[in-house]
């Protein structure tokens, strides 16, 4: 990508700040006109006062000049906290629009990055641009106005003397050429090793239990260690670029200041020249070399913000997977039904089909079990009935609605999902429940930890409610967090609730505290339960069976013939028979499992035989 398509690109973000940047130009314009106007002040002053050495043609010169050195330091300061100001406005909003962007992008989309990569774009990158369009244009402008200002300055005190020193002008340009093309190549390395160094570090401390466990924190710190090598590698290239510039430019800069001088002697004893006339000429063109060094300068920072900019670029470019077409409404309601018509979905790049040809309905309020085999696609329901992307084929109904009819907002608002990761975010844990009614009053938030079951261990921690918990939630137990996500989805008032795999990771005693607010909250809802544990099919009206991709079966919980199952897998004895194959001449009549399962202490009388060991992992 050119610099100029970068620009484009990040400009509306700096669009609003147009008056803003005339401003700070025009205020740092008139700084460098002020340096201008010293340094004719300085060449008066040279040749009528201290050349003469007449003290009353000081006090006029020495005045304005001071005048002059006010006014440019005035102007220097309000321009350079302007542009700052600009730079930082910029860097907001880029900021902002940019995690605004990602957060409405698909789970694929993040299952294939590393999150540490991810949060440099944020940091980092986000600077770097913020130099290549902000502060790189008010530099650039900056620097061109002085070239331009001194420049003209020399040219008008003696314009032959002036062209003489410009010849080697030409020189910084093909200096700083040379150096932008590698400056390029290393900032690339640099940017990404960058991310790597944040991938390392954000996923090790993620998983610091297990590498201690594993013993592998060496490994752990090679690994980040490889990759800080990486990173000082290309650290070191840019700054020896960076370091080498400047002098081989004091070099040029030194030639054409002899040269000056040289020329400058002859013309003094040639009386064509003052001695203050050859000081100013000289000064002018000592002020000419910084804004030109300036102008190569920025064309290396430019350079090296284009890997910068190409990285968050790429993430712009990512789009959401659904668009939000809004146009159906839904009756207000509490209960509604979920139609699947021959759902069809083939995640992004994926070689096969998720889901073929799958028709499932769930009634207004069921209680409906989706269950099947690791990769069968239960999870994909759910993923497909909160938007996060639409089918390839076939049609999801809410209430009647087509889903690609509703407004995300809207469908999103009527489901309340608790995700197969019991998340807990860093606060309190009233925050945490209030996560998705952030409105809600502290009695709100007790009622609904109340029906979660969660209100007796809160208020057991040191600042009951008020406690603040770890970004994982480290104060607490695997059940307790999980009851905390429950509170969270009562609290959310949705009228469909999502479950996936809610007694996931937690032990019998754990799963049965889970349970009953389970139950309690499946009560007043439309409920979609997908889960291996076949323990919490007595809870469901219906057991949905899933396997590649399509139902294969589905009835009562008592009534579910495991059909489908190769009878390898039917544990000797055929435990699977007598509870879930229904009726036989040999078998006893089928029952139901709901009430049977648990006697009303909640303690298991009885559990489901084989059935589940197939699908447990
Ligand atoms: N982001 C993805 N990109 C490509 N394929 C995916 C993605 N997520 C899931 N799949 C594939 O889609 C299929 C269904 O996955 P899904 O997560 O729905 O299964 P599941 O029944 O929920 O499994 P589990 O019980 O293990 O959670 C699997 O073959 C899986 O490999």
């Amino acid at each position: 990508m050119t610099t100029g398509e970068l620009f484009r690109r990040f400009w509306p973000y700096l669009r609003q700040e147009r008056a803003g940047l005339a401003g700070s130009a025009v205020l740092l314009v008139l700084a460098a006109v002020a340096d201008t106007a010293a340094i004719r002040m300085f060449m008066v002053l040279t040749d009528e006062a201290l050349a003469t050495g007449d003290i009353t043609a000081f006090w006029a010169p020495a005045a304005s000049w001071l005048g002059i050195a006010a006014l440019g330091a005035v102007a220097t300061f309000c321009g350079g906290y302007l542009a700052s100001g600009i730079a930082e406005r910029f860097l907001l909003r880029l900021r902002g629009a940019l995690y605004e962007h990602v957060q409405e992008l698909p789970p694929h989309f993040f299952a294939r990055r590393a999150g540490g990569d991810l949060v440099a774009r944020f940091s980092g990158d986000v600077e770097a641009v913020e130099r290549l369009v902000a502060s790189g244009v008010l530099e650039t402008a900056t620097a061109v106005v002085g070239v331009v200002l001194y420049a003209g300055a020399a040219l008008y005190l003696r314009w032959d003397l002036a062209l003489l020193s410009f010849a080697l002008a030409p020189a910084f340009w093909l200096v700083a050429r040379r150096f932008s093309a590698r400056i390029r190549t290393v900032s690339t390395e640099e940017r990404a090793a960058n991310g790597a160094i944040s991938t390392a570090v954000a996923e090790g401390l993620a998983h610091v239990e297990l590498v201690q466990a594993y013993n592998q924190q060496e490994r752990r710190s090679q690994k980040l260690h490889e990759q800080s090598y990486r990173w000082f590698r290309a650290k070191l290239a840019q700054a020896r670029l960076t370091a080498l510039y400047p002098p081989l430019v004091t070099v040029v800069e030194t030639v054409c200041v002899l040269l000056v001088i040289g020329v400058g002697i002859w013309e003094i004893s040639a009386q064509r020249i003052s001695i203050g006339g050859l000081l100013a000429f000289a000064a002018y063109i000592g002020y000419l070399y910084p804004p030109l060094q300036n102008l190569g300068q920025i064309t290396m920072t430019v350079t090296a913000a284009r890997a910068a900019g190409e990285r968050l670029v790429e993430l712009f470019d990512e789009r959401p997977s659904v668009t939000d077409a809004g146009r159906g409404r839904l009756v207000p309601g509490r209960r509604r039904g979920i139609r699947f018509e021959r759902v069809g979905f083939a995640y992004p790049g994926a070689d096969r089909p998720a889901l073929t040809g799958l028709d499932l309905e769930i009634r207004p309020g069921e209680f409906t079990m989706v269950t099947g085999p690791s990769g069968a696609g239960k999870s994909t329901l759910a993923k497909l009935l909160l938007r996060f992307y639409d089918p390839t084929a076939g049609r999801i109904a809410l209430d009647g609605v087509d889903l690609s009819d509703l407004s995300v907002r809207t469908l999103r608002d009527e489901i309340a999902l608790v995700p197969q990761e019991a998340a807990v975010f860093h606060g309190t844990v009233a925050d945490n429940i209030a996560f998705g009614a952030p409105s809600a009053t502290r009695a709100e938030i007790v009622a609904a930890a109340r029906e979660a079951d969660a209100d007796e261990f809160v208020r057991a921690l040191p600042d009951g409610y008020d406690t603040e918990l770890g970004e994982r939630g480290a104060l607490l137990s695997g059940g307790q967090r999980r009851r905390i996500t429950l509170a969270r989805a009562i609290l959310r008032g949705a009228s469909v609730l999502v479950l996936d795999e809610p007694t996931n990771g937690l032990d019998a005693a754990s799963a049965r505290r889970v349970l009953e607010p389970l139950r309690r909250l499946a009560r007043t809802r439309t409920t979609l339960l997908i889960s291996h544990d076949l323990d919490l099919a007595a809870e469901a009206d219906r057991v949905v069976v899933v396997d590649g991709g399509r139902v294969v079966d589905q009835g009562p919980p008592a009534h579910l013939p495991p059909a489908h199952l190769p009878p390898a897998h039917l544990p000797p004895g055929g435990g699977v028979d007598a509870d879930l194959r229904g009726p036989s001449a040999e078998s006893p009549p089928p029952r139901r499992l709901s009430g049977q399962l648990f006697a009303p202490d909640d303690t298991p009388t009885v559990r489901l035989p084989a059935f589940p060991l197939i699908f447990r992992r």
